[in-house]
C-alpha cells in the first residue's frame, strides 16, 4: 500500500489519492494541500411534508438502504473531512444509531435537531462550539460544509471546489441552471413579466462557509429567518456581507422532495449498480483446468469490465481474502473443476462475510463449475442442488449473492469457445443486474 511520504503513518486513498495529516491540522489531495480544517454538518432533523409518507424522507430505502446512508456514505469516503455532523429529529435519534451501526459509518456526532431546518443547522454547528450544551466539543473547523442529507449524490471534487472557495470568499454554494420558465405574476392572476433565465440560477447544496461567518449570522438571525427562511447563502450576506462565490455543480445534485424523486433516486440505481459491475476478480486453486478456464474468462470479461486472476494454492486462502479485500472487488468468480463439494465455496463467502465489504453494497460471487465428467454432476443427488440454495440463503443474509453456473467441457475448441462465451455472458448480467431473487440458481452454460 502507497504511503504518504510528509506522513509516513497514513496510507494514500488510492481511490481519492487523499491523504490527511492531524499533527499538521490539515488536509492534502494527492499532491495538493488543502491547508484547513474542513467539517460538514448533515441536516436531517425533518419530516418530509412533502414526500407525504409517514417515514421522513432520508430513513426511506433506496438499492436497500437507507438513503441517509448514502448521503454519508459520500462524506466519509473523503478523508479530509474531519466530523460528520448528523442533526435528527428527537425521536429518530435511536432509528439513526441503527443505521450508524447496522452500516458501520464512522467519525459521526448526532445532534439533536429543531423545528426548521435553520434552527437544524445552528444546532449542528453548535457542536463546534458549545461544550455546556454537548458532552463533547468538537474541534471547530475552520471551514464548514453545509449539505442537506437527502442530497445522496454528492462528489468529492465538487466538495473542494465549493470548500476552497469558502475559504477564499467567505461562503460558496453549488448551483443549477433553472429547468423552467419563472414569471412573476399580478394581484389579479395576470403576467406582470418573465424572468430573463439567463441572469437566475437554483440555489442547490453543498454550500461551505467559514465557520465563524454562518456562526455569527445564525447568531443575529431574526425569528422569521429562522421560522421560514431556506437559504444560508442568504443569512451570510445580509449579517456579515458575504457575497457567496457561486460554482455550477453536476445534475445529480438534486435533492429528494416528492415520491417521484425516490423512483429518479431508484432510477440512479443504475449508475451505482455501473459502478460496482466494473470490476471483478476470478479466483482458482492451482489446478491445471481451473486456471485455464480463468484465463480464458479473463480474456472474453476484459472487453466489458475490469477482471484479474488470482490462482491460490492451499493454505493461501487468508491473502487472497486480503487481496480482495483491499481492492474491494464485489464480483467474485471462484472456478473449480469437478468438485461438487461447497465446503470452499462455503468459506469463502465465510471469509467475504467478515470483510467490510458487503456492508454497504451487495457482493456478487459465482461459482463456476467446469465439469469434465461423463455424467452430469448433480444429477444423481439433488440434496446438493439444495445446499447450493441454503447456502446463497444463508449468503444472501450477509449481503452477499450466490450463483451457480456449470460449464460442461466439450471436445472440441469451437465448443469450447462457445461455453466460455456463454459463461462469460451469464457472469456479466449476473454481475450487471445483481439480482437478488435469482441468489441460489444453478446456470448452464
Ligand atoms: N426541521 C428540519 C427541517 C429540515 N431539515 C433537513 O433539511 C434538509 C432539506 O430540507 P427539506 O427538503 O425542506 O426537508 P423536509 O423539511 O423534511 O421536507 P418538507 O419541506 O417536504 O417537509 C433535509 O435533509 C431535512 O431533513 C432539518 O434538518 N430539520
Ligand atoms: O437547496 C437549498 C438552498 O439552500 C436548500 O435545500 C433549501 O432548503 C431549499 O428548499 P426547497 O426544497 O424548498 O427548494
Amino acid at each position: 500500500m502507497e504511503t504518504d511520504r510528509k506522513c509516513p503513518h497514513r496510507a494514500i486513498n488510492p481511490a481519492t489519492r487523499i491523504r490527511t495529516d492531524p499533527a499538521l491540522n490539515c488536509s492534502c489531495t494527492g499532491s495538493r494541500m488543502v491547508g484547513f480544517p474542513v467539517a460538514v454538518v448533515l441536516p436531517a432533523g425533518g419530516s418530509g411534508e412533502r414526500m407525504g409518507l409517514s417515514t421522513p424522507k432520508q430513513f426511506c430505502d433506496f438499492l436497500d438502504r437507507p438513503l441517509i446512508s448514502f448521503t454519508i456514505e459520500a462524506f466519509e469516503r473523503i478523508n479530509w473531512i474531519q466530523n460528520i455532523v448528523v442533526v435528527v429529529a428527537k425521536e429518530c435519534i435511536d432509528l439513526m444509531k441503527t443505521i450508524i451501526h447496522k452500516y458501520s459509518h464512522k467519525r459521526i456526532t448526532l445532534v439533536i435537531g429543531g423545528q426548521t431546518r435553520h434552527r437544524s443547522i445552528f444546532n449542528g454547528l453548535k457542536v463546534f462550539t458549545d461544550s455546556q450544551v454537548y458532552d463533547s466539543k468538537l474541534t471547530k473547523p475552520e471551514v464548514i460544509i453545509i449539505h442537506d442529507a437527502v442530497r445522496p449524490f454528492v462528489e468529492e471534487d465538487l466538495l473542494l471546489k465549493i470548500a476552497t472557495a469558502a475559504k477564499d470568499h467567505g461562503a460558496a454554494g453549488a448551483t443549477r441552471p433553472l429547468v423552467s420558465t419563472v414569471i412573476a405574476t399580478t394581484s389579479e392572476g395576470c403576467l406582470d413579466s418573465s424572468l430573463e433565465r439567463a441572469k437566475y440560477r437554483a440555489s442547490e447544496m453543498p454550500q461551505a462557509f467559514l465557520f465563524d461567518t454562518i456562526y455569527q449570522a445564525y447568531q443575529q438571525c431574526s425569528d422569521c429567518d429562522f421560522e421560514y427562511g431556506t437559504e444560508c447563502l442568504q443569512l451570510v450576506l445580509q449579517y456579515c456581507g458575504s457575497k457567496a462565490k457561486l460554482i455550477e455543480g453536476p445534475p445529480t445534485l438534486w435533492k429528494v422532495k416528492f415520491k417521484v424523486f425516490l423512483t429518479s433516486a431508484e432510477l440512479s440505481k443504475c449508475s451505482v449498480s455501473e459502478s460496482l459491475s466494473q470490476k471483478a476478480c476470478v479466483i482458482t486453486g492451482v489446478q491445471q483446468d481451473a486456471v485455464q478456464l480463468a484465463h480464458c474468462l479473463e480474456k472474453t470479461l476484459l472487453t466489458q469490465l475490469m477482471v484479474e486472476v488470482i490462482s491460490t494454492p492451499v493454505g493461501e486462502e487468508v491473502s487472497c481474502i486480503q487481496n480482495i479485500s483491499s481492492k474491494e472487488y464485489r464480483n467474485i468468480i471462484y472456478v473449480i473443476v469437478n468438485d461438487t463439494d461447497l465446503q470452499e465455496i462455503k468459506q469463502l463467502v465465510e471469509s467475504i462475510g467478515n470483510t467490510s465489504l458487503p456492508i454497504l453494497y451487495p457482493v456478487v460471487v459465482i461459482m463456476v463449475h467446469l465439469n469434465k465428467s461423463e455424467s452430469m454432476p448433480f444429477s444423481n443427488n439433488m440434496d446438493e442442488l439444495g445446499a447450493i440454495r441454503l447456502l446463497a440463503k444463508e449468503a444472501k443474509q450477509k449481503n452477499i449473492l450466490v450463483y451457480g453456473l456449470l460449464v460442461n467441457y466439450p471436445k472440441d475448441t469451437e465448443k469450447w469457445n462457445d461455453a466460455v462465451a456463454n459463461v462469460c455472458l451469464i457472469a456479466g448480467t449476473l454481475i450487471k443486474d445483481r439480482n437478488a431473487v435469482l441468489a441460489g440458481q444453478l446456470f448452464v452454460a
